[in-house]
């Protein structure tokens, strides 16, 4: 078992980073992505948003099948994480998140301050099992949400003691969060992140291609989370089982070559 900088033990094994997250619409999807082994399996409505959260009913499927680790067929039990959706759609779902879920994301759109922003987690938090962690999102194109930019996120939710980190995209239809911020930008959130002692995973419209340039880059997260990318490109539709594999072995690849 790996122990964090900030404490926490590396409950996927050892050092079994970076890890895969993909993001599934509905339970066939879940059972994709199970079966091909992905670290994490999280919950979102893509066709609302890009946070937006799917009905507490799929939750609770999820949670009856993943919590106790029976899903018939396959030997993975991945982590579980649900999107919450953006503030008020958060503040409004929060509390109906299982407890077998291990991590919560809320979209920090229209939050302008800081203050407001730890006022949001701290709502949510107050909604969520003390076993759901809630994870700080920051948005690359935080103009077009009306939001902080990332290094102020990373420094509230170090304030707030969260110890997880995602760095998305708001707008679904325009440019990646490595175009956004550029490799000189991810390098220096990598950095940030570890002296902060926060994981940080990397999302927000990327490619398999992007993988290796992260490793290439000197700047490889604690996990990728992807949806657009094993949907072969438009998040809305199905995900394609051979593209999540393709990128489980890059992934793959990355653990192998950075011990
Ligand atoms: O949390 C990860 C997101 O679902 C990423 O979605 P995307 O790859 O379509 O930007």
């Amino acid at each position: 078992m790996m122990q964090s900088a900030t404490g926490e033990v590396d409950d996927a094994g050892g050092n079994n980073v970076p890890q895969l997250l993909v993001s599934v619409q509905d339970w066939p999807e879940a059972i994709a992505a199970i079966d091909a082994n992905v670290d994490l399996l999280d919950f979102k409505s893509p066709s609302r948003g890009p946070l937006a959260p799917v009905s507490p009913t799929l939750w609770q499927r999820a949670a009856c099948q993943m919590g106790t680790g029976t899903h018939a067929g396959s030997s993975n039990v991945p982590r579980l994480s649900a999107a919450l959706g953006e503030t008020d759609q958060a503040r409004d779902v929060a509390a109906s998140v299982p407890s077998e879920f291990a991590y919560a994301k809320v979209g920090p759109s229209g939050c302008g301050s800081r203050a407001e922003l730890i006022r949001l987690w701290d709502q949510i938090r107050n909604d969520l099992s003390p076993h759901t962690q809630l994870v700080a999102v920051a948005y690359a194109d935080h103009q077009a949400a009306r939001c902080l930019p990332w290094d102020q996120v990373l420094m509230a939710a170090l304030h707030a003691g969260m110890t997880r980190f995602l760095v998305d995209t708001f707008d679904k239809t325009s440019a990646s969060s490595i175009q956004l911020l550029g490799w000189h930008g991810m390098a220096r959130l990598h950095q940030r992140s570890r002296q902060a002692g926060i994981r940080w995973m990397a999302a927000g419209r990327l490619k398999l291609t992007d993988v290796m340039g992260f490793a290439r880059h000197d700047c490889l997260p604690d996990g990728f989370g992807v949806r657009g990318d094993v949907c072969g490109g438009n998040r809305v539709r199905p995900i394609d089982r051979q593209r999540v594999d393709r990128w489980r072995r890059q992934v793959a690849l990355c653990r192998n070559e950075n011990p």
